[in-house]
């Protein structure tokens, strides 16, 4: 999907939300665990509750890949329903990869020839050669991590360089001549809060994926407020927040309350621009 779709879905819905889909087997509602593939199951039953108040999901790889071969079937599943029954959301497989050329280009491989998601996190730590195999695919996105939600995010991206520019920023400068603002986003916390400004002032017209509303307390309004670009600019992501905010026979109805909460609060950030 590329740019001018995304854009024209979000303001068609007025939504930028991206459901997280980071499904763990010890917190799904026990009926499903007699289904053939409870993890599939959550997720469709998930999937068809919040598409009409998102533009997005987002399985996280560990989920998947911690139920070893069966959870890779349940992702490869998931994908497969979003992509035929919602064939206008935004699939993000958050999986943090990179590495030398030829690796980072079998991940390529991996996720945008054999699962054909739209998009893929990678880790920006080993440089160009790292992360150039995954801008040769037409139509697909890196997101790269810039400034992420967790309290670690101080350890090293804050580091300031002795031309007092941070790693974070840094990242994001010489990034850009790698990829551009049609195939490539940023991944920053909504834990960040004022950091969106400095973070616009090297990437004003990047999409940003967002991590950080619900669980982890980042402020939704914060984020609008000094990260929205005029054409938005922004998918917020919300995992635990929206699929585990119910735990009975119910759970997809409270998940798409919870989701029709957020894509409310969007509607209402998009209508100032
Ligand atoms: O900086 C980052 C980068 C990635 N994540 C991922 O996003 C979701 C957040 O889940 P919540 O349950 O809404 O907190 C999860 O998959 C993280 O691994 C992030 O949180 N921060």
């Amino acid at each position: 999907m590329n740019r001018k779709e995304l854009t024209e879905q979000i303001f068609k819905k007025k939504t930028f939300l991206c459901v997280g889909l980071d499904t763990d087997i010890s917190k799904i509602p026990s009926h499903l665990l007699a289904d053939d593939d409870p993890i599939f199951a959550f997720n469709k039953a998930i999937v068809d509750a919040t598409a009409p108040y998102c533009v997005a999901y987002k399985p996280n790889l560990a989920f998947y890949e911690s139920a070893g071969l069966k959870g890779m079937a349940s992702f490869e599943k998931t994908v497969g329903y979003i992509k035929e029954s919602y064939p206008h959301h935004f699939i993000i497989a958050d999986a943090k990869r990179g590495d030398i050329g030829n690796t980072s280009a079998m991940y390529a491989r991996t996720f945008f020839g054999e699962y054909d998601v739209d998009a893929l996190t990678v880790a920006p730590y080993m440089g160009e050669d790292s992360v150039t195999p995954f801008l040769t695919y037409e139509g697909k996105w890196v997101i790269l991590l810039a400034l992420t939600s967790n309290k670690g995010s101080h350890d090293f991206q804050m580091t300031p360089f002795a031309n007092g520019e941070r790693l974070f920023e840094s990242v994001l400068k010489t990034s850009q001549k790698w990829g551009d603002d049609q195939n490539m986003m940023y991944v920053v916390g909504a834990t960040q809060g004022r950091m969106f400004e400095d973070i616009r002032k090297v990437a004003p017209t990047h999409f940003l994926l967002v991590p950080g509303v619900g669980a982890q307390g980042g402020s939704l309004q914060e984020v609008c407020k000094y990260g929205m670009t005029k054409d938005c600019g922004l998918l917020v992501n919300s995992s635990r927040g929206i699929i585990y905010a119910g735990s009975g026979e119910d759970f997809a109805a409270t998940a798409a309350e919870k989701a029709r909460e957020l894509q409310a609060e969007m509607e209402t950030e998009l209508a100032r621009l």
